[in-house]
């Protein structure tokens, strides 16, 4: 699903990578945190994924595909098998809850039938049948954190990607948050999550991926790293 080969990013102008001679897999169905102190590099890696950004050296592997290779005209594409979910939600504030999620289809042409289908179906996986013609801002942090699940998982994305997903929301919120994660990682989704919540780590125990000043530290599933500080 995933694969870095001794990845390296570096941002101009900065005295320092951004992410160094990382190398890791994820297999297709994982669960992966991926944890590290403010400016460790967790957003990086994850635009690399979705390759809004390009490695400086080394190979980044997504869906199979070797993305430095990957053509820009098929990012969109390629793009297409992800879903993503951030911790400031990112819906469509003028349309309604039904209609965010819609737009996900249409944007790549699924037919009108199919989306009048998928989305009430998709609403009610993530616990908001009945709200289908809410707007956002009439919602509370924790749906509008399932509105914007239920978008990026109503055209089946073989991996979601979060970025703090439950960053803005209460411990409780979070934990139901992190439920319907795990259910969507049952349906065989792969989820890649960057968190700052080591409550919720502990919590869910499933695959840390750590990363210090840009550097791979801990990989608890694949034993630990042997950097020395
Ligand atoms: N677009 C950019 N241009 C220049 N430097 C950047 C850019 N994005 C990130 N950086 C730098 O790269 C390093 C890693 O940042 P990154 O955002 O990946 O960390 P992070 O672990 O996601 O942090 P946070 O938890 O605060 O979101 C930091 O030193 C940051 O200043």
């Amino acid at each position: 699903m995933i694969r870095f080969d001794n990845v390296s990013k570096s941002y101009p102008k900065q005295n320092r990578p951004a992410l160094r001679d990382v190398s890791l897999e994820v297999e297709k169905g994982e669960f992966v945190f991926l944890v590290g102190s403010s400016g460790s590099g967790k957003s990086t890696f994850l635009r690399l994924l979705l390759r809004e950004e390009r490695a400086s050296q080394g190979q980044v592997h997504v869906l199979g595909k070797d993305l430095a290779r990957l053509s820009n005209w098929k990012v969109p594409q390629m793009r297409r098998q992800l879903g993503t979910v951030f911790q400031d939600f990112r819906l469509l504030p003028n349309k309604t809850v039904a209609e965010n999620v819609a737009f996900a289809q249409e944007v790549i042409g699924k037919p009108r039938g199919e989306i009048r289908k998928a989305v009430p179906q998709v609403l009610d996986l993530v616990g908001l049948g009945g709200k289908e013609d809410r707007m956002p801002g009439e919602l509370s942090g924790g749906e509008q954190q399932r509105v914007a699940i239920a978008r990026a998982f109503v055209n089946r994305p073989m991996l979601l990607i979060a970025d703090e997903p439950t960053g803005n929301l209460d411990p409780q919120t979070s934990v139901g948050i992190m439920k319907l994660l795990d259910r969507i990682n049952r349906t065989g989704t792969t989820v890649v999550m960057a968190t700052h919540d080591q409550q919720i780590v502990d919590q869910m125990r499933k695959r840390v991926i750590e990363l210090e000043k840009g550097r791979l530290v801990r990989d608890q599933s694949r034993g630990v790293y042997g950097y020395q500080h």
